[in-house]
């Protein structure tokens, strides 16, 4: 490629470590003047949601993850206040937990299970896979982050006779997200049934007086941790709900919160070029026409950062998936970001990369230092398999430039706790600034809201249908039968899902007899189990 177009764009930071390449882009080179005036707004934007403006206007609610890693900035000393006060007990519990000044019923915590979901799961995976050490953690950490049933049996199999060494942590913002509470319910059950306490193992992480708040509150667990209206979920992550976790794995949270905070001082500067969150929210506007017409294609070549594609994803896709903008016309905005890590990735899609349909761009993650140890296994003369992990970067960009795929390039040190907290810090400022580049509140989610809603009327349905059955105990009924005798003919497509579901699980109590045609298939529960 061009090196004096390579020279000219890259971005390096010395102090940070951090290169970012941007010339692989093709902008036209008037383009950054062209744009100035609108990332000056943004950056004006920024400012001001940092000084503690509404940033989020539907829900009335400033946004300040940024104080989290600078408490003197919050715009109240009592929001300085609560920040200082959460860090320091944090750090405290978890050395308590460490000492075994607080242990558990059959002694010292070994073990932690994180129970959350979306943002108040997917940072701390993050943290957990990318600095985690399996022999030196002082917890090895396990998580619930859905309301799968087997999911969570695969993890309280592997948590077998440790229950009583295990700290369990809950967290939801809300407090009220059923997931994370069915995860809680299952959790507590699974410690009655091994005869421990569970209030002296729990923990929560949520919002003063909330559902989950008053369970904590009223069963008297360890310990709470709050979490504030003025943080999102998606960028909880060095608010208690990552820190928490992290501390009690043994994670250097302050590095973490450090090099978040390094990482605002440089993308807070109003000199685009010299800025490189900036930079970045210019390039996924020119490379999707500021409207989502190509997909962000995140790709790590790190398998410690595996999970980063899939913490970017709920972070630009629930910030930036909306349907209105910030004067309620309809935009339908939006980013698709998907990618695991390479070169695992390229014995998988790749090739469609390469040559198939051209609507992505990609974000390679180059990590300078391959491994802890001192020296690598010669695999080749001269040549080690770190060396072949940034071959196949460097061959894959060149592949994918030569067939004009675009790409861009973030060069990090290392995988560390302060590296990983300026990733985090990065991401959310572009996020930000391209948010108002398009016009957008990032800091609201009415979408996922709609689907809540809905799956909370599936399961009003089930219990009318389970009432209908027992009602006439050995009566059989088709779907469409049962729909049309509980008034829910419109919803018999539901109606059908749910008795299969039913049928399908034995302690529902309901029996399923197929017919020739599938849709003749009746229902009941027997006379016993009425
Ligand atoms: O922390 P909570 O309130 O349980 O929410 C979990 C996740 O659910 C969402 O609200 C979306 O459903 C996310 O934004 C959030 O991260």
């Amino acid at each position: 490629m061009n090196w004096t177009r390579f020279k000219t764009y890259l971005y390096h930071n010395a102090d940070l470590g951090v290169s970012l390449d941007i010339s692989r882009v093709p902008f036209p080179d008037d383009y950054l003047a062209t744009m100035e005036p609108r990332m000056q707004q943004a950056l004006a934007d920024m400012a001001a949601l940092e000084n503690g403006a509404i940033a989020n206007p539907d829900e009335h609610r400033m946004v300040g993850h940024y104080w989290l890693r600078a408490p003197q900035l919050a715009p109240t000393p009592a929001i300085t206040e609560e920040i200082t006060t959460t860090l320091a007990a944090i750090k405290a519990f978890a050395g308590k937990i460490h000492s075994g000044e607080i242990s558990g019923s059959k002694g010292k915590f070994k073990h932690l299970l994180v129970i959350g979901i979306g943002g108040s799961a997917l940072g701390p995976q993050l943290v957990s896979h990318a600095l985690g050490h399996p022999r030196k953690d002082k917890l090895g950490v396990h998580f619930f982050d859905n309301t799968d049933p087997d999911g969570m049996d695969y993890v309280l199999g592997e948590l077998r006779g440790q229950l009583g060494k295990t700290l369990v942590v809950v967290i939801s913002k809300s407090g009220g997200t059923a997931e994370t509470r069915n995860g809680m319910l299952e959790a507590t059950a699974a410690f009655q049934a091994a005869g421990i306490d569970h209030t002296k193992h729990f923990v929560a992480v949520t919002g003063a007086g909330s559902k989950l708040d008053q369970v904590a509150q009223n069963e008297h667990w360890l310990a709470r941790f709050a979490m504030w209206d003025w943080v999102g979920g998606r960028t909880s992550e060095l608010s208690a709900v990552g820190l928490l976790p992290a501390a009690l794995q043994g994670i250097d949270i302050q590095a973490m919160l450090d090099g978040a905070a390094a990482m605002d001082v440089v993308t807070r500067t109003a000199v685009t070029a010299e800025n490189p969150a900036a930079l970045l929210a210019l390039m996924w506007f020119i490379e999707t026409g500021g409207r989502g017409q190509k997909d962000m294609v995140v790709l790590p070549y790190k398998d410690r950062l595996l999970l980063f594609s899939r913490y970017l994803q709920q972070l630009v896709m629930e910030s930036l998936g909306k349907e209105l903008d910030l004067h309620g016309n309809v935009v339908n905005q939006g980013i698709a970001v998907y990618g695991n890590k390479g070169s695992t990735d390229q014995h998988a899609y790749v090739q469609q990369l390469r040559e198939g349909v051209n609507n992505f761009f990609v974000t390679f993650i180059e990590v300078l230092k391959d491994r802890d140890a001192k020296t690598s296994l010669a695999v080749e003369p001269g040549v080690t398999s770190g060396d072949y992990l940034q071959g196949f970067l460097l061959g894959t960009r060149d592949a994918l430039s030569e067939k004009d795929r675009h790409s861009i390039t973030l060069t990090i040190p290392d995988v560390s706790p302060r590296t990983l907290g300026m990733l985090i810090a990065l991401y959310e400022r572009v996020v930000g600034l391209y948010a108002s580049l398009i016009g957008i509140n990032a800091y609201h989610q009415p979408g996922v809201e709609a689907g809540k809603k809905a799956a909370g009327g599936v399961i009003a349905l089930q219990a009318k249908i389970l009432a209908a059955l027992h009602a006439a105990p050995g009566q059989a009924f088709t779907a469409e039968a049962l729909a049309t005798s509980i008034g829910a003919g419109e919803q018999t497509e539901i109606v059908y899902k749910i008795l299969e579901h039913l049928a399908a699980n034995r302690g529902s109590g309901v029996k399923k007899r197929a017919r020739a045609r599938w849709f003749e298939a009746t229902y009941r529960v027997n006379p016993a189990a009425a």
